[in-house]
Formats: C-alpha cells, sequence, structure tokens
C-alpha cells in the first residue's frame, strides 16, 4: 500500500477578478510507504495547494489523492487520524499560549485524555528538545523552536504519514540540520513524509523519491534518491525550459 497515492489531480481558483487560476493540472505521484518524498518547484508551483488538499483542507476540483488508502475527501475522518501536518512559517501556533497548553490543545482536538496527553505532551517536549521551555509562551521562542514545536504538534496523534510545508523556512543552518535528524528519525520508525522545500541539498539528503514541479504540471518524478549534487543542474535545466516555453505563449513568467 502507498502512504500517498495522488492520481490527476487538478485544482483551480477563480480569483476575485474572476480570472481561473490553476494551481495543480492532472498532478499524479507516488509516496511509497516508509520513504521521503521531496515535492520541489518555484514559489507558485502548487506545492502547498497539494499540501492542503492531501491534508483535507482543500477541496480537489478533479481527479482523486488517497492517505494509505483513503480518500482525503470521501474518507476525511479517517485521513486525519493518519496524518500529521507541519507548515512552515507562523501559521498554526498560539503565540500567546506557552508550549504546553498549545500541545494540550492539538491533544484535545485529537481526542486524548487528560492524562493521556499530559504524558504525550512531556514525551514531544523531551523528545523535540523544548522540555524546559514547555512553560513558556510560544512568542518567546526563537524561529527554530517554533518549528521543533510544529514538529511536536505534527506528532501529537502519532501519525503515519507526515506532510512537511517548507519546515526549514528560515531555520539557521544548524538548527535546520538537527531538525533533519529529526525527519530521518521519524522514518527509520517507519513513518513516511511528504516534503516541500526551496532547500535542494536538504531534498538530496532527506528524499527517497522526488518530484519537480511547475504551474501545477509534472515536471519530473525521480524514483530513487538524488545523489548529492544532483538537484541543482536537474532543477534548473527543467524550469528554463518551462520558463521558455511559458515565455514563448506569452504567459507570465
Ligand atoms: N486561495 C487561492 N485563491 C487564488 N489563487 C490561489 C489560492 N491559493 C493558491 N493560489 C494560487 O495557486 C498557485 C499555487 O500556489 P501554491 O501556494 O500551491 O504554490 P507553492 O508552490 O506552495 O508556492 P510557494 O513556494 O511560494 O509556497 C499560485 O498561483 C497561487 O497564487
Amino acid at each position: 500500500m502507498t502512504a500517498l497515492h495522488v492520481d490527476a489531480l487538478t485544482r483551480s481558483f477563480i480569483t476575485q477578478t474572476s480570472v481561473t487560476r490553476v494551481a495543480l493540472s492532472a498532478v499524479d505521484l507516488i509516496l511509497p510507504r516508509g520513504g521521503v518524498h521531496a515535492l520541489l518547484g518555484p514559489n507558485g508551483a502548487g506545492k502547498t495547494t497539494l499540501c492542503r488538499i492531501a491534508s483535507t483542507v482543500l477541496l480537489p476540483t478533479s481527479g482523486t489523492c488517497e492517505v494509505l488508502g483513503h480518500d482525503v475527501v470521501a474518507d476525511a475522518r479517517t485521513v486525519r487520524r493518519l496524518i500529521g501536518i507541519v507548515f512552515g512559517g507562523d501559521r498554526g501556533l498560539y503565540e500567546r499560549l506557552t508550549a504546553e497548553e498549545n500541545l494540550r490543545f492539538w491533544c484535545s482536538m485529537h481526542g486524548l485524555r487528560r492524562r493521556a496527553a499530559t504524558a504525550r505532551i512531556a514525551e514531544l517536549l523531551e523528545r523535540l528538545g523544548l522540555a524546559s521551555r514547555g512553560t513558556e509562551r510560544v512568542e518567546t521562542f526563537s524561529r527554530g523552536m517554533k518549528q521543533r514545536l510544529h514538529l511536536a504538534r505534527g506528532l501529537v496523534a502519532d501519525p503515519q504519514l507526515l506532510i512537511l510545508d517548507e519546515p526549514t523556512v528560515g531555520m539557521d543552518p544548524i538548527s535546520a540540520r538537527e531538525f533533519r535528524g529529526l525527519i530521518t528519525e521519524l522514518r527509520q520508525e517507519g513513518r513516511s513524509v511528504l516534503l516541500t522545500t526551496h532547500d535542494l541539498a536538504e531534498a538530496e539528503a532527506l528524499a527517497d523519491t522526488v518530484t519537480m514541479i511547475d504551474r501545477g504540471s509534472i515536471l519530473r518524478h525521480l524514483d530513487a534518491p538524488p545523489a548529492a549534487g544532483t538537484l541543482e543542474p536537474l532543477y534548473f535545466e527543467l524550469l528554463s525550459r518551462t520558463s521558455e516555453a511559458g515565455a514563448s505563449r506569452g504567459m507570465e513568467v
């Protein structure tokens, strides 16, 4: 069984000026169970849109997306129990609450009882290196600490599939490396990971398989781990082709 199976997935948005914007166009993607799949592409490529659909927070226009065999639309409740979501940046944490309070909120959202939640929160704070800061407000945290708390939040329900959308954005190199170590550990535990990143070296360090997209369309799938130093030349080559094609069709590049 695959962790994530995306088939001919399309998502359009109607903008405020009534223009139809195609964020994803007939995208296919397979993430084998227990693997790390890197989804790469420039700004506006459609990565977050795909993550949001796989996370059940956005409906596809057409096509299907299955998490461990469960359709994200027809079986959204089951899917939500199987996934953990980590979005980069400042979204998703309550800054005025402490780390513990944030995690307690998410534990209650996942139906954990008080005692189980207390144990889970302690375990996660310890694991993510935040045990000594658990009673401090999130607004006092550095970005790296917030990202670790995001990951703790994503792990509350012990998910089988983690959806990490730019999880190391804005982190310093040492924090980012530590964070990558955590992702490797999670994979060793048998979890599957969908990772979006603009850091090609990060993708090379972590990914078993790769999909490159641009303007909502697949550019290339790699079904083996990319060797160090290979992604950047391929990425630039593929993107220069689509930029030229877009320019020749008079598209905004
Ligand atoms: N709610 C929305 N309404 C209109 N257009 C949207 C909406 N959400 C996304 N889009 C458009 O869909 C396209 C894909 O956006 P998406 O956020 O998925 O890209 P991305 O690859 O995650 O980019 P980035 O690397 O900048 O995060 C963009 O053109 C974006 O403007």
